[in-house]
């Protein structure tokens, strides 16, 4: 059974509409990449989802409750880890602070998250202002889980980083899959890295979803369409 479904959504930014037709379903322990060029609606349709930007029409429904009124806070507290694009540490605290800041309830803890990324243990009192990008990168995964959420939402978490520490992220994302019931959206480019986790993948193209199949149906056809490799 689907855990979050977008029928048919449309958002807009004021005058400028964005999304024209999302549909999207992510069930339970399912790992599903959403694809797309740049501008394509990636970010908006996490934003949506998020309840940071509302929908003008569509459904957004997640673990049963329309989402339609919610409040981001409220749908936070419902189980979405979001993981933004860019990251955002809070740069003038520790990481332990960054991780305690919007930690709540459940299996997560600092001991779990050092085990997850040993760098981040390692450094505990460290600010966050003054790690490297990849293990700011950990750090806002490491924040997310934190929150015990039961999807967790990750946009573009390799973006920028070195291929070494692209792996540490990648890997990390295999073990939550195959450790944790954790629901997963990831918003990424790298089929190559995506094969290893992905169970579905959906494909935006000027705010529509256009594709929907498995990483393995993805031909070269569709590929040259949509995703310009
Ligand atoms: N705050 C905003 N105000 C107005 N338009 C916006 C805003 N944010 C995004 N847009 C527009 O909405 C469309 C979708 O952008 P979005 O960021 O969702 O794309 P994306 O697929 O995530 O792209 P990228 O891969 O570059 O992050 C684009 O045309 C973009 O210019």
């Amino acid at each position: 059974m689907s855990f979050l479904t977008l029928e048919g959504v449309t958002a807009s930014y004021g005058a400028s509409q964005a999304l024209f037709g999302i549909d999207l379903s992510v069930g339970e322990g399912e790992v599903v990449a959403l694809m797309g060029r740049n501008g394509m609606g990636k970010s908006t349709t996490i934003k949506v989802i998020c309840r940071l930007l509302k929908h003008s029409a569509g459904k957004v429904r997640f673990a049963g409750q329309d989402m339609s009124s919610l409040p981001a806070h409220k749908a936070a507290r419902l189980g979405l880890g979001l993981v933004p694009e860019g990251r955002r540490c809070f740069t003038n605290l520790s990481v332990y602070e960054n991780l305690y800041a919007s930690a709540r309830p459940g299996e997560w803890d600092f001991d779990k998250v050092h085990a997850l990324f040993p760098r981040l243990g390692e450094r505990s009192d460290q600010l966050a202002g003054s790690l490297s990008g990849g293990e700011q990168q950990m750090l806002a995964i490491g924040r997310a889980l934190m929150t015990n959420p039961r999807l967790l939402i990750l946009d573009e978490a390799t973006e920028g980083l070195a291929p070494v520490v692209r792996q540490e992220i990648w890997a990390s994302i295999a073990t939550l899959k195959k450790t944790t019931g954790l629901s997963i959206i990831v918003v990424d480019k790298t089929i190559s890295e995506l094969r290893h986790v992905a169970d579905k993948v959906v494909i935006l193209e000027r705010g529509e979803t256009v594709w929907r199949g498995t990483i393995d149906g993805l031909s070269t056809d569709i590929k040259d369409q949509y995703l310009g490799v």
